[in-house]
């Protein structure tokens, strides 16, 4: 399912509440399985997953290809009032943007899934990431996204799902693997690379997001799912394990609430 977005309509008191399908929010940092392990979980349920990564890779995008100046937060708010946004919820990730009116770039929509995992772009995506007004509207889009969504459930993972985006989700976690773990997982799939130069980008990485969000420590309420020790199918395990507690502490609850 696709779901075409104007951030511009998301202002934060147009912004739906985060209800009715069961929400799971999940954050980490770079490379601790967030998209993968969340995704095959929620493949699993037969939920949605939202990557709200993948907006700023795009964002990211757009600006470089655009010319703008990354920190320049009016400049990144003006490109948000002027693109539009597409991600696919389910099935193959699909991750598109328009921008139009730019010099040298086609009005039409470009599919970016691949190129916003590019080194250049995850090298780049802190200084979109960093500016709040830009944060507030993407979180804005997020919750309309979901709210929009129509599906029974929908994981949307992050750095601040948990706290800020929707911070009464209920299923919370931080799912997280030591930084030489993580590096190494990563590195499995990055040929060109050396463990030691991935840990390094990955803990680059995290030290410019965390000085906008805490996702090395998990907030109250928040359940930490620690895969240092997990394979890749016991990590989907100990997601799916959680969000299928919700869903039956929900069902459980509902008549209760009927009657009341
Ligand atoms: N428990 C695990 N065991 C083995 N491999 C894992 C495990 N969890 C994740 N991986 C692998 O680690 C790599 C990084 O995972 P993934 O891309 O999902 O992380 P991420 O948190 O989304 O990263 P980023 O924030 O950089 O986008 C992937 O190759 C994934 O398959
Ligand atoms: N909720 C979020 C999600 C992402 N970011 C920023 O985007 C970058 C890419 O995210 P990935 O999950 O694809 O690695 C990340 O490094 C952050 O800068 C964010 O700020 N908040």
């Amino acid at each position: 399912m696709t779901e075409r977005v104007d951030p511009a309509l998301g202002a934060p008191e147009a912004v739906p509440a985060v209800t009715g399908s069961l929400l799971a929010a999940i954050d980490g940092p770079a490379g601790s399985g967030k998209s993968s392990v969340a995704r095959t979980a929620a493949e699993r349920l037969g939920f949605g997953i939202l990557d709200t990564g993948a907006a700023y890779r795009a964002l990211a995008w757009a600006a470089l290809r655009t010319g703008i100046d990354l920190d320049d937060a009016a400049a990144v708010e003006n490109l948000l009032d002027l693109w539009h946004y597409d991600i696919t919820l389910q099935g193959t990730q699909r991750v598109a943007v328009r921008v139009p009116a730019f010099d040298g770039l086609p009005s039409d929509e470009i599919d970016v899934t691949a190129e916003i995992r590019d080194h250049s772009v995850s090298g780049q995506v802190s200084r979109v990431s960093k500016h709040p007004a830009v944060r507030e509207r993407l979180n804005a889009m997020f919750r309309t996204i979901v709210a929009e969504s129509g599906l029974p459930g929908v994981v949307i993972e992050g750095r601040d799902i948990t706290t800020v985006v929707a911070p009464d989700a209920p299923v919370r976690i931080l799912l997280t693997a030591r930084p030489e773990v993580r590096a190494q997982r990563r590195a499995a799939e990055l040929p060109g690379l050396s463990p030691e130069q991935v840990l390094q980008d990955l803990i680059a990485r995290d030290a410019k997001d965390a000085l906008v969000v805490d996702f090395l420590n998990p907030a109250p309420g928040v359940t930490l799912v620690d895969t240092s020790e997990l394979d890749f199918e016991q990590s989907v395990a100990a997601v799916t394990d959680i969000i299928r507690g919700a869903q039956a502490h929900q069902a459980s609850a509902r008549p209760e609430e009927e009657t009341a």
